[in-house]
């Protein structure tokens, strides 16, 4: 498979994904060599600079996986991505460090003069008065968006023992509380404080958040930064403010339009610090992102889940660990159902015995509808779309969970109904070697690869012996073979493991023969 890195982005993770992959790196890609190159391309990788707008994914022919290396997603089409299946994964810690540092760096930097002081000095003037600073201590920063840049830069902040006010939406007063910091309303924040940082991602509501309105709620000779996204802060208002002396300084890395070229309104102003979207770009946290981005591009191109996938629900690193071993079970779970259903499936159910309940299963139930539909669809099901093809194709999927679960650690059970008839498979993890234990209430001990011929048949002298012989004469060799018992009397299971593909004929011939009801492949060669 190909993957295109559209933006610079670390050797070390074109290390990775060249393993595995041909990688094409074009650091400074046009938009429209971006449409022109998309379509022969699996994955695609990008830092900010690349718009992966929905005419790219309209082009795209094979694309499964946009990474981003980096934090915001805002330059990706999420929904266009989304329709047609792609996942999108980005690298959200990579950069945190990154990122608040150059928030304390700028903070510092417009408290101090010091990129104006800087400059005159290196053309020979000597102005100690005219760039006399303040202090952070005592001063009260205000921290709008509490996530992972936002809390670090809390952090340093007390350490400057500045009094720190958040703003949060989705922090709770806990939270403010472990932070040690106060957690207030945006007006608290406009009203009382010397510093405002905003962190958090450029939304409809985040847009213009800030601007001539709110200017006129704050201190006079308050100082902004901005180092999330360009658009959260209006620019043309904050230049009208510095001018006007409402606003004291303004330290900002991101703009709406990047790069921002000549005739900016914020350009030309010496209380204003400018740089050019530097907050990630340290030696660290570039090589953090690549890495974490060509990890997860690899996993996603490979089939598997990711847990930085943003289309998809999120799972954290932790729960991810534990459910991981189960995806693959899970897949071939849902491929033996389909194989063994009838007519079009109508409902699908899973249900969760053991330990395993005690963590959210929501993306091993979503494996199962993926290997549910990986037979009819194969390359084009995957972690993001499946559940919305199951809904397309009217399937609905339900999950249950019991802690007991009788003699195995772990038990998933599926059930199917399908338009002729009803199924059910039992699977558990030996280690985690994925095993099928029960299919229609035989039990069995399966391992679900390479394909198997499920044959139930009455438990009568010679039916064994003559499926093998059919099988012998069509010179198909059995590499494996197991009878599975139930309760219900006279009827067994036979599942035998075959090593070659076997024909329409030769399974016609398999069921008529007396005693045998039926006989079905499973070929997980699929999954
Ligand atoms: N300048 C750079 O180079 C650079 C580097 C890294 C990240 N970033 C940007 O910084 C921002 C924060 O990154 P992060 O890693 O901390 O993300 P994060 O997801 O950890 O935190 C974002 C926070 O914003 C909060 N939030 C959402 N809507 C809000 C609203 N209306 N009001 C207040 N808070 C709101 C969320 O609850 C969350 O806690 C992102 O926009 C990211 O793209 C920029
Ligand atoms: O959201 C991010 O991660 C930052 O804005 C960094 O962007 P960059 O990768 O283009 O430097």
């Amino acid at each position: 498979m190909k993957v295109l890195v559209a933006d610079g982005v670390s050797q070390k993770g074109i290390d990775i994904l060249s393993k595995e992959f041909e990688v094409v790196e074009k650091p400074k890609l046009t938009a429209e060599e971006l449409l022109e190159m998309i379509p022969e391309f699996d994955a695609l990788i990008v830092r900010s600079a690349s718009k992966v707008t929905k005419e790219v994914f309209a082009a795209a022919k094979n694309l499964k996986v946009v990474g981003r290396a980096g934090v915001g997603v805002d330059n990706i089409n999420i929904e266009a991505a989304t329709a047609k299946g792609v996942i999108v994964l980005n690298a959200p810690e990579g950069n945190t460090i990154a990122a608040t540092e150059h928030t304390m760096a700028m903070m510092l930097s417009m408290a101090r003069n010091i990129p104006i002081a800087n400059e005159t000095t290196q053309k020979g003037e000597w102005n100690r008065k005219k760039y006399v600073g303040v202090e952070l201590r005592g001063k009260t920063l205000g921290v709008i968006g509490l996530g992972r840049i936002g809390s670090g830069v809390a952090k340093r902040a007390l350490a400057f023992d500045m009094d720190v006010i958040g703003y949060d939406p989705y922090v709770n007063e806990e939270r403010a509380q472990n932070m040690g910091i106060e957690l207030g309303t945006l007006d608290d924040i406009y009203t009382k404080a010397d510093f405002i940082t905003v962190h958090m991602p450029l939304t409809a509501q985040t847009k213009h958040m800030i601007g001539k309105e709110t200017f006129a709620k704050m201190k006079k000779g308050v100082r902004l930064v901005n180092c999330a996204r360009g658009g959260i802060i209006e620019e043309a208002a904050l230049a009208e403010a510095v001018k006007d002396g409402i606003v004291a300084g303004a330290a900002i890395d991101v703009f709406e339009s990047e790069p921002m070229g000549e005739n900016h309104p914020l350009q030309g102003l010496e209380k204003v610090v400018l740089t050019p979207h530097l907050g990630a770009s340290t030696v660290e946290a570039q090589i953090g992102v690549a890495v974490d981005v060509a990890y997860g591009v690899a996993a996603a191109l490979r089939g598997e889940p990711v847990s930085t996938a943003v289309n998809m629900a999120p799972v954290s690193a932790q729960v991810m660990k534990t459910i991981r071993p189960y995806f693959d079970l899970a897949e071939r779970m849902g491929c033996t159902v389909r194989s063994l259903a009838e007519g079009a499936i109508s409902e699908v159910e899973v249900e969760y015995n053991g330990e395993i309940t005690k963590v959210d299963t929501k993306m091993i139930t979503t494996a199962v509808v993926k290997g549910m539909l990986n037979p009819i669809l194969q390359d084009a099901v995957n972690y993001v779309n499946a559940p919305g093809i199951a809904k397309e194709r009217n399937i609905k999927v339900k999950s249950v969970k019991n802690a007991e679960a009788d003699n195995f650690a772990n038990l998933i059970t599926v059930r199917v109904k399908a338009a002729k008839n009803a199924v059910e498979v039992q699977g558990t993890l030996f280690g985690e070697e994925a095993r099928i234990v029960t299919i229609n209430k035989h039990r069995v001990d399966v391992d679900p690869h390479a394909r198997i011929l499920i044959c139930p048949h009455i438990n009568c002298p010679g039916v064994i012996g003559k499926v093998g012989s059919i099988m012998g004469a069509a010179g198909i060799n059995i590499s494996g073979m197991q009878v599975g018992k139930t309760d219900i009397k006279g009827t067994n299971i036979m599942v035998l493991t075959i090593d070659n593909e076997i024909s329409a004929d030769v399974l016609a011939e398999v069921v008529s023969v007396q005693g045998i009801f039926d006989a079905k492949l499973v070929n997980f060669d699929v999954v």
